[in-house]
């Protein structure tokens, strides 16, 4: 009852959007597709949910097939675009009736499945949609996936342009859906999100670099990471990128990420050549990597 991708390719004229991708979401499992603007997460989610067709490969969602059987796929599934998935014109229950009776559904039948999420845009229920805030168009968003009882729920990009307490509330809501049986697979830019999935596929240029939990994915970087900081920090980008002793560089908050292409490497080597640049306010320390130093490695 989980999805099943098998060797899924899809190209847009010249441009080859997934290159033979394939991975399995358990039933129930939380599953997180990371990657950056572009990568075709948006495509495999118009492949899964029977919109688009592949090239090459097969996929089944709940354990219909998306070509032969994409009519229970589209009554059993719950899609949230990243974009234009509300009738901006209608109120927000009007939106919410919409979608409920498409699915031959109503409001009151599935209450308890949206419940938690509506009531906090309940007071708005008259209010257009377009009028709402990011984080209420979420939510009167994500009870339109849901009023019709899916099995399996896909999310592309729903915390983007969401304020950080609205995207934490929300993954709390994932999490308790999860609970309920259903399955989820969910897109993300933001690599903090992908900490909270069960299992995540880092994917680029329709290429997926890894599939495995965020705890393994974290601890397979395969370098020594320092983070650096110095008072002139262009300076010292520009000094890193042209270091003969430099693996990578980039920058990653207040600091840069720095790992070097010589295994017996130490931070005081690395201070030395600072300071020889000239440098001053020199900071280097050993950090612990993230899943996104593992996926600039993985992307390198
Ligand atoms: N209809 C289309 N015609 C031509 N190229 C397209 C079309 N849709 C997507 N692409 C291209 O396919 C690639 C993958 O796009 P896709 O939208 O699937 O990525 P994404 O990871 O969802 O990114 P985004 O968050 O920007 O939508 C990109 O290079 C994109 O420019």
């Amino acid at each position: 009852m989980g999805i099943s991708v098998k060797n899924i390719s899809k190209s847009y004229d010249k441009v080859m959007a997934l290159k033979d991708i394939s991975f399995e979401v358990k039933p129930g499992e939380l599953f997180g597709l990371i990657g950056p603007d572009g990568a075709g997460k948006t495509t495999l989610f118009r492949i899964l949910t029977t919109l688009l067709i592949a090239d090459k490969g097969e996929a089944t969602v709940a354990g219909y097939n998306v070509i032969k059987e994409y009519k229970s796929i589209r009554n059993h599934v719950g899609y949230m675009p990243g974009r234009f998935s509300l009738y901006q014109d209608l109120t927000v229950e009007e939106n919410l009736n919409f979608f409920a009776t498409i699915f031959g559904t109503t409001i009151q039948e599935n209450y308890d499945l949206i419940k938690e999420i509506y009531v906090q845009i309940e007071p708005f229920k008259d209010r257009r949609a377009g009028k709402l805030s990011g984080g209420m168009k979420q939510k009167l968003a994500l009870s339109c996936a849901l009023i019709h009882k899916p099995k399996v729920l896909f999310l592309d990009e729903p915390t983007t342009g969401v304020d950080p307490v609205s995207r934490k509330e929300f993954w709390e809501m994932l999490k308790r859906l999860q609970k309920k049986g259903i399955t989820i697979l969910v897109s993300t830019p933001y690599m903090d999100e992908a900490a909270l999935c069960d299992r995540i596929a880092l994917i680029q240029n329709g290429n997926i670099l890894e599939i495995d939990t965020p705890e393994v994915i974290k601890n397979s970087f395969p370098k020594t990471l320092f983070k650096v900081k110095a008072a002139e920090t262009f300076k010292l980008i520009q000094d890193l990128g042209s270091y003969e002793l430099t693996h990578s560089a980039y920058p990653f908050g207040e600091y840069i990420h720095f790992t070097s292409n010589n295994v017996d490497f130490n931070a005081k080597d690395l201070v030395q050549y600072l300071e020889s640049n000239g440098h001053t306010d020199i900071e280097v320390n050993e950090t612990a990597p993230t899943i996104e130093d593992t996926f600039m490695e993985l992307s390198k």
